[in-house]
């Protein structure tokens, strides 16, 4: 501020705060003495170049504001001529219409000169210092305005009541006082005022047409019936997510949070029906590393995969999961470990990193080898990032099959009732002794083994839907 005053050749005269003296200012003003014997004292001289009365360095005590005091008289005599301003004896035109009127003719020539090409032919705000700025013409300054109070305020003769002010377009219009004028509404505003309702009767009436159509929709519409059921399990998962995230940021990114996020998840499947069947539980190695596969059909493989998930142990996941909102989070703070797949090679250092954190705190991995999900009944080709981690590890592979989902869910019709699943354990595949050359090999026979196994319970109960029936069902899949 001080610095644009002085570029405007506006000194101030002691009425803001950077020229109260504080504390001991007897002492501080002697310090300044030399610097006024110079002639050069910024704050100490008036624009006239006359010294200041003591006044103007004790601008907050109370006096000096009274309007028509003394030390206000002094106060306005010394006030700072604006360029184009003509002298007047102080006491002529004194308060801020007094210095609206005097700087105005300056003032409305300099905006008209400089301003009218950036404001499209209207003057532009001149610049006043704050205490020069009238808020408005008609208007007294309010009592609780941070701007400081006139030292030149005439003797308020009538207090006139409080007008609020229309905006002005423009500083300068305002300052002019020619605010534009309160627009009427147009006739067809007024029109449109009276035929919109409001915005709760639209909100009640939108909420009632919801109300009836979901339920048809839901009776009459399988398709419906299976967007619904899949929109609620994404819902509810980031739902559940977010009431697991502060439950989980107590310990911080921790492997025993999964445990909670089990809990959380164990109740979907009675929300949908879904039996899920659990067999060759006994054969998890009680207490050490190990690596588990399983095959991946759905997001719902969450519901089986919660059923049987062991202590301490963490899935692989998308790197792409970790940005799906709340379940990014609680995925991450369980201790998810994250791989982008478009990056081989990072890829694969992250599963190096985990054979080591395997052994070292005694943690176990969950894969899904298929690398996606595979909605055709059958089980794609194995990615060997698995099987070389379990190797570098020398840790035992348990394979886990999750029956086909195709008697209650298929994608592809759009269908998803209430149906069961069978997840079974099958016996660990142990790996000491192997080396990355028998990775190839290890892989094919896991996998042979746990096709063989989804074929068998897939099969067998309810025999499976129509998506059974059609190529590429569990039928066909090649071992
Ligand atoms: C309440 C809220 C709840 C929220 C929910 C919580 C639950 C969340 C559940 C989330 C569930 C989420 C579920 C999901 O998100 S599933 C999707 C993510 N998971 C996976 O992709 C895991 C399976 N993928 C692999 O294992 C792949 O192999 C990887 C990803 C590692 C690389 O794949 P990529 O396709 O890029 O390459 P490639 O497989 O052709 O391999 C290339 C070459 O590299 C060799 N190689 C590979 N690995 C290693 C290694 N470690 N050391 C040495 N070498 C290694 C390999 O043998 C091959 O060489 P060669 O054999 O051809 O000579
Ligand atoms: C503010 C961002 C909001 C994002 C909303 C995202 C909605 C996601 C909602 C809920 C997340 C549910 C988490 C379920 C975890 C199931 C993991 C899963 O099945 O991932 C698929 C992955 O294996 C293979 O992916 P692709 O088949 O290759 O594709």
């Amino acid at each position: 501020m001080k610095k644009e005053w002085a570029k405007e050749g506006i000194q101030h005269q002691g009425t803001h705060k950077p020229c109260v003296l504080k504390g001991n200012w007897r002492k501080k003003r002697m310090q300044l003495e030399p610097e006024k014997a110079r002639g050069g004292g910024r704050a100490q001289r008036s624009a006239r170049g006359a010294e200041l009365p003591r006044a103007h360095w004790s601008m907050r005590r109370k006096d000096a504001w009274v309007p028509g005091s003394r030390l206000a008289k002094q106060a306005a005599h010394h006030r700072p001529l604006l360029p184009g301003q003509p002298r007047k004896p102080a006491g002529v035109g004194e308060g801020w219409g007094g210095i609206a009127a005097t700087a105005a003719p300056a003032l409305r020539e300099t905006a008209g000169r400089e301003g009218g090409r950036e404001l499209g032919g209207q003057p532009p705000p001149p610049f006043l210092p704050q205490w020069a700025q009238p808020p408005t013409l008609t208007s007294p300054p309010s009592a609780g305005a941070r701007t400081p109070p006139n030292p030149v305020a005439p003797l308020a003769p009538t207090p006139r009541p409080r007008q609020r002010q229309p905006p002005a377009t423009t500083a300068a219009a305002a300052w002019l006082g020619r605010g534009p004028a309160p627009r009427a509404p147009h006739p067809t505003e007024v029109a449109r005022m009276e035929l919109w309702p409001g915005i709760w009767p639209v909100l009640l009436l939108l909420f009632l047409l919801l109300l009836f159509l979901l339920p048809t929709l839901w009776f009459c519409s399988p398709s419906a019936k299976y967007f619904f059921k899949m929109a609620f399990y994404n819902g509810w998962i980031l739902f559940l997510a977010v009431l697991a995230i502060p439950v989980c940021a107590v310990r911080g990114r921790n492997v025993e949070n999964m445990k909670i996020l089990r809990l959380m998840l164990l109740h979907i499947k009675y929300l949908y029906g879904i039996r899920v069947e659990v067999r060759g539980a006994h054969h998890f190695p009680p207490s050490q590393p190990y690596v588990v596969v399983s095959n991946h059909q759905s997001s719902l493989d969450l519901l089986g995969m919660m059923e049987v998930l062991p202590g301490r142990c963490v899935p692989i996941a998308k790197r792409e999961l970790l940005w799906a909102g709340s379940a990014g989070l609680a995925c991450w703070l369980a201790g998810v470990i994250f791989i982008d797949r478009k990056r081989t090679g990072d890829a694969i250092s992250v599963m190096s990193e985990v054979a080591q954190t395997l052994l070292t705190q005694d943690v176990r991995v969950w894969v899904f080898p298929e690398g996606t999900r595979n909605h055709n009944g059958s089980m794609l080709p194995f990615k060997r990032g698995a099987f070389h981690l379990a190797v570098q590890a020398q840790v035992p592979i348990v394979p886990i099959v999750m029956s086909s989902y195709q008697d209650f869910y298929c994608k592809k019709e759009r269908r998803f009732t209430s149906g069961r699943c069978q997840v079974r354990v099958l016996p660990p595949v142990p790996t000491e002794g192997l080396t990355p050359d028998d990775v190839p090999a290890l892989a094919d026979r896991v996998r042979h083994s746990m096709l063989t196994v989804f074929r068998e319970i897939s099969t067998d109960g309810r025999g499976g839907g129509d998506c059974l029936k059609k190529p590429g069902g569990v039928g066909d899949a090649r071992l």
